[in-house]
């Protein structure tokens, strides 16, 4: 596509490219700049995120300027390809990584400015996490009561901490298994106690990788209930990086991850019959970034032998792309 072939298709298109005066050139500037910043109301705003780690002189660009919305109170879930970047973008937003260029924010926290003391409150207040392996969890010699209650006593809150242990572990369904170590517990099991062990402290933010990977699918079900319980009743933002279909299509907000970007998003939502009969109905979306790039899927470019330069036209309510006709 070159410049001129986009005007001059543009310029075709009718009312939408018509003649612009200067009032209107005016309208939109002042627009423009009256604009909320990017991000303005997300919990979580990742903007041009990059990541570059650099091992014997090699670089790999683990993000290359992704960006990525999450509203307060969502959850959704992030899905990719082995090697996409999903790990990384979560560790920056666990606080345990810092990005090399971009701008991150989670509940107001700026997360490439933060010093070491504000690392550890953020990690200890403001997000918890869980992780796929679940020996890393939770501490071997101690019950699933006392592994509830040691960040609210790192926190300084011993009085409520048995409290509010307890209370969590009934929200997950797992009240009778309070006294048992680790070792005693089911797999699944040990998942809860460890979702309860990142509420313990009322986080704004709760992440997760891969919780299920090391679960069956029944199990794995139990554990994603546990997620959504703490969703609804507690009202904690989620996000959950997956390859478990089950849990993928069972939240509202999939946004998928290619080659350190977010390529794609699918929403879910229940539409509602003339016969009252409620049906899920999921629709996918590319993601427009904020340079205007749009990642394409792979099957639709290769379905219409869309390779390096394609043809846009605008319309109306839509931007039309075409297969290069340059040579025709
Ligand atoms: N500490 C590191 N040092 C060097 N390269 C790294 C490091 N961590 C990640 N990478 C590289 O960055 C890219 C993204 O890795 P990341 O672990 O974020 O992917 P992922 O989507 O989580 O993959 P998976 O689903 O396999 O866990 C990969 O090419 C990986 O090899």
């Amino acid at each position: 596509m070159t410049k001129t072939d986009t005007s001059s298709r543009a310029a075709a298109a009718g009312p939408a490219a018509g003649p612009t005066t200067l009032e209107e050139l005016e309208r939109r500037v002042t627009a423009h700049r009256d604009r909320p910043s990017y991000g303005h109301d997300a919990l979580i705003a990742c903007d041009r995120l990059v990541r570059i780690f650099t091992t014997d002189g090699v670089e790999v660009q683990a993000l290359q300027g992704l960006d990525l919305l999450v509203k307060e109170g969502e959850l959704m879930a992030l899905v990719g390809a082995s090697g996409s970047g999903k790990s990384t973008l979560m560790n920056i937003l666990a606080g345990l990584d810092v990005p090399t260029a971009g701008a991150a924010r989670v509940a107001g926290c700026d997360l490439l400015a933060m010093d070491g003391k504000a690392r550890l409150r953020y990690r200890r207040e403001v997000v918890g996490f869980v992780w796929q392996q679940t020996a890393r969890n939770l501490l071997p010699y101690l019950t699933a009561a006392q592994n509830v209650a040691l960040p609210m006593q790192l926190k300084g809150r011993a009085k409520q901490k048995t409290e509010r242990a307890e209370e969590l572990l009934a929200m997950l369904g797992i009240a009778e298994i309070r006294d048992r170590r680790p070792h005693q517990l089911s797999g699944g099991q040990q998942q809860r106690v460890a979702i309860a062990v990142a509420l313990a402290n009322n986080p704004a933010v709760l992440l997760a990788d891969e919780p299920t990977g090391e679960l069956d699918s029944a199990t794995g079900e139990q554990v994603f209930a546990a997620f959504r319980r703490a969703n609804e009743e507690l009202g904690t933002t989620i996000v959950i990086v997956t390859h478990d279909q089950a849990v993928a299509t069972e939240v509202r907000r999939t946004v998928a991850i290619r080659d350190g970007r977010t390529s794609s998003e699918v929403l879910r939502r229940t539409e509602v019959d003339d016969q009252g009969k409620e049906s899920l109905v999921a629709r996918e979306y590319a993601m427009l970034d904020r340079a205007g790039r749009l990642q394409l899927p792979a099957e639709y470019t290769e379905a219409l032998g869309m390779e390096h330069r394609v043809a846009l036209e605008l319309e109306q309510d839509h931007i039309g792309v075409w297969p290069d006709d340059a040579e025709r």
